[in-house]
């Protein structure tokens, strides 16, 4: 897993380093050596460095020295003459490479600037880092809408410039780069908002050596899950299993406004490994379901006047939940009174509770003055995995603004925090989803925008669902299981891409995949695509 830091932490860290031995100069001369290996990998003839007033300019002063002796030209733009740095450790190494071979032109017009970024194959971005916040100051405005419109190819040093380390959030303007070179830790304004959009590929430099003693001493915002970290998660099914004892699911869901999201979430779960899965339905749209699903048993229960559970529902379901090996609840349902009452009983049952989607509204219609309002859901030992995406997860949180990754993990610790228990999770869904427990947040691999598609999250859902069934033994992290669960769901959107095109899939061609996208991140998500361009060539043979 690789730590993910918020900017005090990583300062703390710079401290921590600095008390080893190791001083803030000696690390921006290896922050430069690690950009300039960087930026040499892709073999420029010619680059240009551009830097700000600060730690992130120095940076790129090193970085220049180092690529000008590698034989690489070097042109280097900065705001003011070296002797006017403020920045002292950023002054000592511009006035140094001034002295050198490097090409130093001070203050250029955007006329010159562009002439500039013509030449260069690449262009260091080295104007902001993470002492950035608030709006951009001149004459950077102008130097990065120059980059963003002329350069071929640009690495930006840390953080693309205009990007708020914390947040995530671009500044208008702020560099979009092909590549960001970060330094000893990943900030989380790389993952979250505009990040992923802005920074292209991140690569870190841990610059210390002995940065893996000191890291557990700084709070970690999050951990992002390598492929290594799933590899022993999932267990092999035993041969001497029947399909009830493999793993069982009861899928309550469903309405008549919604029937279609029982049947995604259902089959997903029976994909995902569950041997026996049920749905449980308003009757008046149990027959739709049960023709759409022919492997499936579905129940009917008692409906209300507009076709979702009614108020004789609680007790049916209750009394079903314990027979199976956990409960997904909430595709579809709607948020109706009978339906707040189906989710107040099951919370009371000891069965694992996956809830998802309605179960969540119902929720937070139910918690609206805090989660304390509810001890059924504090009180509540068995597991319990909550699934909300950034505005069910607002509403769980009693209106907490939740726009991006950074406020969903904070909203979802207040949430597993209150409930104080190591059995709940928040899976917080976005672009980049964390699944978030009372010790830990991890950020699995995330899938494609492909994955923004009506019903794709029941489908995670049923995921989760079946990989819980199938889990026998209490896991040792249930945020790892969910995190598996989420890896395979992003997997089935890498596949169905490759194989819909991006613009076309939709939920049920997620389902089809659930099978490849297993072997997928068994393989390690990042090579997953060859793994299915390999089983259709075999098909094709
Ligand atoms: N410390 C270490 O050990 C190491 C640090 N490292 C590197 O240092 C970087 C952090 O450096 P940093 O703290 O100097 O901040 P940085 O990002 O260069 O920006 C500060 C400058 O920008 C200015 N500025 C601010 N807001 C602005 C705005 N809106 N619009 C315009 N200007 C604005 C601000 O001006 P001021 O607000 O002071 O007037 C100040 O002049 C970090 O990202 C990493 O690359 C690595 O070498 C590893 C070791
Ligand atoms: N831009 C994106 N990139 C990657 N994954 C995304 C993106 N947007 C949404 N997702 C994923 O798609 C799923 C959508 O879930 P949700 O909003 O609950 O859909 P629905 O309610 O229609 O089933 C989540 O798993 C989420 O993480
Ligand atoms: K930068």
């Amino acid at each position: 897993m690789k730590p993910i830091l918020e900017t005090e932490a990583v300062r703390r860290l710079e401290d921590l380093i600095e008390q080893e031995g190791t001083s803030k100069a000696e690390l921006m001369e290896l922050a430069g050596e690690f950009a300039a290996s960087i930026v040499e990998a892709r073999s420029p003839k010619r680059v240009l460095v551009v830097t700000g007033f600060g730690n992130n300019g120095g940076d790129g002063w090193v970085a220049a020295d180092i690529l000008q002796h590698k034989g690489i030209h070097v042109d280097l733009v900065t705001p003011v003459e070296p002797d006017e740095i403020p920045s002292p450790l950023a002054r000592h190494v511009a006035r140094r490479t001034a002295g050198r071979d490097v090409t130093v032109i001070v203050g250029p017009s955007r006329d010159e600037l562009v002439a500039l970024l013509e030449k260069s194959d690449v262009v260091v971005d080295a104007i902001l880092g993470t002492g950035f916040s608030g709006t951009v100051r001149a004459p950077f405005p102008i130097w990065i809408r120059a980059i963003n419109e002329h350069a071929s190819d640009v690495v930006s040093i840390d953080i693309p410039s205009g990007l708020n380390a914390e947040t995530g959030k671009a500044a208008d303007p702020c560099v979009s780069a092909d590549a960001t070179a970060t330094m000893i830790a990943t900030k989380i304004g790389l993952y979250s908002a505009d990040g992923p959009e802005y920074a292209g590929e991140v690569v870190c430099g841990e610059l210390y050596s002995g940065l893996s003693e000191l890291i557990g001493e700084v709070d970690h915002v999050a951990e992002f899950i390598e492929a290594s970290d799933l590899e022993t998660v999932l267990k092999e099914i035993p041969s001497a299993v029947n399909k009830y004892s493999r793993g069982s699911v009861l899928v309550v869901a469903g309405s008549s406004t919604y029937p279609g999201a029982a049947m995604l979430a259902a089959k997903a779960a029976a994909r995902a490994g569950a041997g026996y899965v049920s749905v449980v339905a308003p009757e008046t749209c149990a027959n739709l379901i049960r023709m759409a699903l022919p492997t499936v048993p579905v129940i009917a229960a008692p409906a209300d006047g507009r076709g979702s559970f009614g108020a004789a529902a609680r007790s049916m379901i209750v009394e079903l939940a314990p027979k199976y090996s956990c409960v997904l609840a909430g595709p579809g349902i709607t948020d109706a009174a009978g339906c707040m009452q189906v989710v107040t009983g099951l919370l009371e049952t000891e069965v694992p509770l996956i809830l998802d989607a309605d179960a969540l509204n119902c929720l937070a219609r139910m918690t609206i003055d805090g989660i304390d309002s509810m001890p059924e859901l504090y009180r509540r030992e068995a597991p319990l995995i909550m699934t909300p995406h950034h505005k069910e997860l607002s509403r769980l949180a009693g209106g907490a603004s939740v726009e991006e990754l950074a406020s969903a993990i904070d909203a979802a610790r207040t949430i597993v925090w209150a409930g104080g228990s190591s059995n709940m999770v928040v899976v917080a869904k976005g672009p980049v989803t964390a699944a978030v427990g009372v010790e830990r947040v991890l950020l699995p691999p995330a899938g494609p925008a492909a994955l923004a598609t009506a019903g794709s999250g029941d489908v995670l859902a049923g995921i989760i669902a079946g990989i819980v069934a199938t889990t026998r033994e209490e896991p040792e992290s249930w945020e790892l299981l969910c995190s598996y669960a989420v890896a395979v769901h992003s997997a089935t959107g890498i596949a169905a891409a490759a194989s819909m095109g991006p613009r076309s899939v939709i939920a049920t061609d997620l389902i089809d995949l659930i099978g490849p996208a297993f072997d997928m991140v068994e393989a390690g998500v990042e090579d997953g695509l060859d793994v299915v361009a390999a089983s259709a060539e075999e098909e094709e043979a």
